[in-house]
């Protein structure tokens, strides 16, 4: 089976606890949650999603045939960057990465020294051997990755609340303020739960702040 891949490109992570960090992302195409096509966002589970997912045709996007040629073009991405091999951190996304990533591509990576990491909305089961599992819980789908590196949820949705998952597995517990035309009474809201449930802190799009992708 193919990956097949809207696009891969070189930035800094910029959510969460590894927010700066320099990271190649490879976002997969499709998704469990959303058609991707605007006119089925009022019907898909997962309504709210700011992310184009659909086709190939995204900077370093493509089809490769095996898990080898992929991990080759994510090694090519960070070398094209940096000098310093010691340091090769990829980020799993999409879409949803859970629908493609396996034990193969896991493995292809790694052989080339990458630390490994996936955005996932956690309806799936993730494989052994990532290294950084960031679950980002969405309505309509039991949770089945209930543990995990960081649990961050887009905040506020009407169907989930921080309570339902404040006791779930993770080292660090994440609200985003939900984008959109309301991101800034959303951001607002956020910081005002973060003040009062210091479980949680507040993670910004940072990226988006400062204009990369
Ligand atoms: C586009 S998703 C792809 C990965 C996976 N499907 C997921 O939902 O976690 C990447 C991250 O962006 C977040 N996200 C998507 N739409 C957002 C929005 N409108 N505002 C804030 N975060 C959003 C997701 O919750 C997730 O943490
Ligand atoms: N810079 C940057 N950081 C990110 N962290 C999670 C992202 C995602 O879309 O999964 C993302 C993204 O799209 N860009
Ligand atoms: S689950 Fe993730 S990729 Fe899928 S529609 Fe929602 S935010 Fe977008
Ligand atoms: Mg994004």
């Amino acid at each position: 089976m193919p990956y097949i891949v809207k696009e891969l490109f070189a930035t800094l992570q910029g959510e969460g606890a590894h927010s700066g960090r320099a990271a190649i992302f490879c976002r997969f195409t499709g998704c469990n949650l959303w058609s991707g096509r605007e006119e089925d966002r009022h019907k898909a589970q997962c309504t709210f999603c700011d992310t184009d997912f659909i086709g190939t045709d995204g900077p370093g996007g493509g089809r490769f045939a095996t898990a080898e040629a992929l991990a080759a073009a994510l090694d090519d991405c960070w070398q094209a960057h940096t000098a310093d091999v010691t340091r090769r951190y990829v980020v799993f996304t999409g879409g949803e990465p859970l629908l493609q990533l396996d034990a193969a591509l896991i493995a292809a990576t790694r052989a080339r020294g990458f630390t490994i990491a996936v955005e996932t909305n956690g309806s799936l089961p993730a494989p052994e051997g990532i290294d950084w599992v960031c679950v980002s819980p969405k309505p309509g789908q039991p949770l089945k990755q209930t543990h995990g590196h960081e649990l961050k949820l887009v905040y506020p949705q009407d169907t989930l609340t921080p309570e339902q998952f404040a006791a779930c597995d993770f080292q660090h517990f994440w609200l985003q303020p939900m984008d959109g035309p309301d991101r800034p009474a959303n951001t607002e809201k956020a910081v005002r739960y973060c003040q009062t449930h210091p479980q949680w802190r507040l993670s910004l799009q940072t990226h988006k702040l400062i204009g990369i992708p």
